[in-house]
């Protein structure tokens, strides 16, 4: 019998690929081209963390109470923040993703995809690169015309927690929600909040996508990394991490700590949670049924190097701020050893 005597109808992509859709097989050659050109042969590093970091920042460009009221709150993940770059970037929020924003727009545009599709394409195979990360949905389809988003939808770190979940609601996401989707500051860094400690990470691992940021930001604060008086910085517990003041307040708000300190055991819970979030930050402003279901080509993630997350070295339980009054915080080993510094992720 002919070895494709199974085959279904599904279509053939070349490479002796297969998708389920004809419309999917074009993005195993962007995949292929951003594995490769984008982020140096399939790392979690800069590229990808920034990568991510714009799923968030075209697709926020949505408001529900705007559309309530008849007027134009933002497409969603339409890229806009491509398309209008000019004008998105130079929102104080965007701060720096006009470097990942012009890094993508030449592979959108040699691939003849729309720049919302591309925008969340590029992060879920981006988050796929990191260890123990999540295999994102991926549905492709989103039309290439959109107009720029209005100002004030991408929050700041140092917004009020009410500000920030008010904002988050307004696009459709409870508090948990928001926690759900912050285990993105697991792969991440700072450049523009203090730039002169280019590159610190938001937990001790930023190649992983593992649940340190979620135990790490509730450790006691101790230092700023750098010069210390930047506005929406709070202090962190170890010398070259550096710690956002939302990330510090939505640890502690008694509305989203429980959600908070029930990833730093659950590696698994997160990333599914973390997954549900992003599919319906993905689809913002779009239909989702009239999009074609592409995820068959995100690649499984590869395994993080610890599914168990710990104190850093010469942290104990003492100096965790636990913040969830119905359950007590977890007991977890200190990793071996002195205390260490957390190295900066290095520029691309
Ligand atoms: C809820 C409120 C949020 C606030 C206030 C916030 C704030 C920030 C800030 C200030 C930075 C540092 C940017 C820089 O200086 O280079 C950052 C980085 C980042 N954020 Fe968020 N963020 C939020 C939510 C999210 C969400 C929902 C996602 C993704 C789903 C996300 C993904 C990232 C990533 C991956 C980075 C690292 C970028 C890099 O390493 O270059 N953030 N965030
Ligand atoms: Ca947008
Ligand atoms: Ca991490
Ligand atoms: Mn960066």
């Amino acid at each position: 019998a002919p070895s494709d005597a199974t085959a279904d109808n599904r279509a053939k992509c070349g490479g002796g690929r297969v998708a389920s859709h004809p419309q999917c097989c074009k993005w195993f050659d962007v995949l292929d081209d951003i594995q490769k050109n984008l982020f140096d042969g399939g790392e979690c590093g800069e590229e990808v963390h920034e990568s991510l970091r714009l799923t968030f920042h075209d697709a926020i460009g949505f408001s529900l109470s705007a559309q309530r009221e008849g007027k134009f709150g933002g497409g969603g993940a339409d890229g806009s923040i491509m398309a209008f770059s000019e004008i998105e970037t130079n929102f104080h929020a965007n701060n720096g993703v006009d470097d990942i924003v012009d890094k993508q727009r030449p592979f959108a545009i040699d691939h003849g995809v729309s720049f919302g599709d591309f925008i969340q394409f590029a992060g879920a195979v981006g988050v796929s690169n990191c260890g123990g990360g999540p295999r994102l949905q991926f549905l492709a389809g989103r039309s290439n015309s959109s107009k720029p988003a209005p100002d004030g939808t991408v929050p700041e770190p140092f917004d009020s927690t009410d500000k920030i979940l008010a904002r988050m609601a307004d696009a459709g996401f409870t508090p948990n929600e928001v926690v759900d989707l912050l285990a993105s500051h697991s792969v991440a860094a700072q450049d523009h909040v203090d730039p002169s400690v280019h590159g610190s990470p938001f937990d001790s691992t930023p190649s992983d996508f593992d649940a340190q940021f979620f135990v790490e930001t509730l450790l006691k604060g101790e230092l700023f990394p750098g010069n210390g008086s930047n506005q929406g910085e709070s202090q962190s517990p170890l010398p070259g991490e550096f710690r956002l003041q939302s990330d510090f307040e939505l640890a502690r708000d008694p509305r989203t700590a429980c959600e908070w300190q029930s990833f730093v055991t659950d590696h698994n819970s997160m990333n599914r949670k973390f997954e549900a979030a992003m599919a319906k930050l993905a689809v913002l402003g779009h239909d989702p049924r009239s999009l074609i279901d592409c995820s068959e080509v995100i690649p499984q993630p590869k395994r993080a190097k610890s599914n168990v997350a710990v104190l850093p070295a010469g942290k104990h339980r003492s100096d965790i701020q636990a913040s969830c009054r119905q359950t007590p915080f977890p007991a977890l080993k200190t990793a071996p050893g002195p205390e260490t510094s957390v190295a900066p992720v290095p520029p691309s």
